[in-house]
């Protein structure tokens, strides 16, 4: 350890300069790099240092010497205990200009070479109530039923009543949930011992067409007491329009098993986007934020430059929502992703609102366009939504091989978006563009949508 390095327990003055990834204060002493968490970027703040790392310290704020005043009070009573929102303690339009600055960050720090201009963040008119799904694991704490967030490093539940960031029908529907196992006593999921069953609840609403579905996630199945549960279930919630029961027997930390079980009503939700109508299975992904997912995707259309000639490659594509949002404007729409009902999904979507023009893939994305690539498939653009992990590299490579002459890259990781953007940049690509969505109000989380062109182009 070096002379200089900070110790555990030191109490210390320290200017906070920016906000890190997770949402916390970053400052730098004798240039150590301190988190700081709840901290606000311009604060002066008096912290005790709680752990020491080869390459960065932790620290608690003990005293706020130059409070920020962009700070206000957590309107959420659980905020400091549940760790699932970072930054309510920061007003709304401050929140968008540490969004924005975290992806300029990343590109300064990766890409620095291609420094694109970052443009201002899309906000939301009315930043709660957003989220369309809860995915919360369940637990008997104390004799009773608990759900809601891990305390961050932990396994302990921090029980929610009711989230500000939820829409309410979740709230409610789980809120019933939990009164029906409690008077049923269903044996839920003991993650030490590996034992119980109900292990995890899905609720997703549909906010346009306010329709619900229930998933229980369990160890067993057929659930324990399966028929008193479900008639329970219906009974108390009879505007849900799907029960479903998904089995993960595994010690995973993975949500959802591989198969799944109608257990009353229908196997799909729908819901409603601009014009377009979707139906979705449980297991497959639906952007979490509906009506910033309109904003999302028109940024994707208004970027994507369509003339209505372009065959257009929806890599990642989950229920077809992009390719689909974009069909109207091109000749053809080839989707693909990893999960079957993704794609099974994808194709009804397609049918359903009349899309004739657009098929769909089962398999890696990293896998089949390298392959589209060696067979001379040229897209004009390719729109790609990876998971926070980014691209392959297989994946960008048959990029640069394709030679495709517009990339959209949608992403909700601004470290491997900026990875990613360097790589191609290196190949040969330009990035025009970088738009910041805020698709995760009072979360230190943001989505952006990047327009890279081939340079020769
Ligand atoms: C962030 S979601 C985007 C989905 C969709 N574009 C949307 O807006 O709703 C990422 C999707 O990538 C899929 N996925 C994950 N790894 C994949 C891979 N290696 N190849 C293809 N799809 C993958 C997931 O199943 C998920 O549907």
């Amino acid at each position: 350890m070096s002379p200089m390095q900070l110790k555990k327990g030191e109490v210390i003055g320290l200017p906070i300069r920016r906000l890190g990834i997770n949402g916390e204060g970053v400052g730098f002493y004798r240039k150590q790099v301190v988190f700081v968490d709840g901290a606000i970027p311009g604060e002066y703040v008096t912290t005790r240092i709680t752990e020491v790392q080869k390459k960065y310290a932790r620290g608690e704020i003990l005293r706020l010497k130059k409070p920020s005043s962009h700070r206000v009070k957590p309107p959420c009573p659980i905020y400091q205990q549940c760790g699932g929102c970072q930054l309510q303690h920061i007003d709304y339009p401050m929140q968008l200009r540490l969004k924005r600055e975290l992806v300029e960050e990343a590109f300064s720090r990766y890409a620095k070479q291609e420094m694109p201009t970052i443009r201002e963040t899309i906000g939301m008119e009315e930043p709660w109530t957003y989220r369309n799904k809860a995915q919360l694991p369940v637990r008997r704490q104390a004799g009773g039923v608990v759900m809601g967030m891990y305390t961050p490093g932990s396994h302990h539940l921090v029980d929610m009543k009711g989230c500000l960031v939820q829409h309410p029908e979740t709230d409610r529907i789980l809120d019933i949930v939990r009164q029906v196992l409690q008077d049923l006593s269903i044996p839920l999921y003991n993650e030490k011992k590996h034992r119980g069953a109900v292990r995890h609840l899905v609720v997703r609403v549909g906010i346009a067409t306010k329709e619900a579905q229930l998933v229980l996630i369990s160890r067993e199945d057929p659930l324990p007491k399966e028929d008193a549960l479900v008639k329970e279930l219906h009974r108390r919630l009879p505007g849900v329009s799907s029960f479903i029961v998904n089995h993960n027997p595994h010690r995973t930390s993975l949500v959802f098993g591989e198969k799944s079980r109608v257990l009353w009503g229908e196997e799909k939700i729908t819901e409603g986007l601009g014009k377009l109508t979707f139906r979705l299975s449980a297991p497959a992904f639906f952007q979490l934020n509906p009506s910033q997912t309109v904003r999302l995707y028109d940024t994707v259309l208004n970027v994507a430059g369509l003339s209505g000639r372009e065959t257009v490659v929806d890599a990642y594509c989950g229920a077809g929502t992009i390719g689909l949002w974009l069909a109207g404007h091109a000749a053809r729409v080839i989707g693909m992703d990893i999960v079957p009902e993704a794609i099974t999904d994808a194709r009804e979507n397609a049918a359903m609102n009349r899309i004739d023009h657009a098929e769909y893939v089962l398999g890696a994305a990293e896998e089949l366009l390298p392959r589209w690539a060696d067979q001379g498939f040229r897209p004009d653009v390719v729109v790609a939504d990876p998971p926070r992990t980014g691209l392959g590299e297989d994946f960008m490579d048959a990029l640069l091989r394709a030679e495709v002459p517009r990339f959209v890259y949608v992403s909700c990781n601004p470290s491997t978006l900026a990875k990613d953007c360097n790589r191609l940049a290196r190949g040969g690509y330009a990035i025009r563009s970088v738009q910041p969505v805020d698709m995760f109000p009072q979360t230190s989380q943001v989505e952006s949508v990047t327009l890279l062109e081939r340079k020769n182009q």
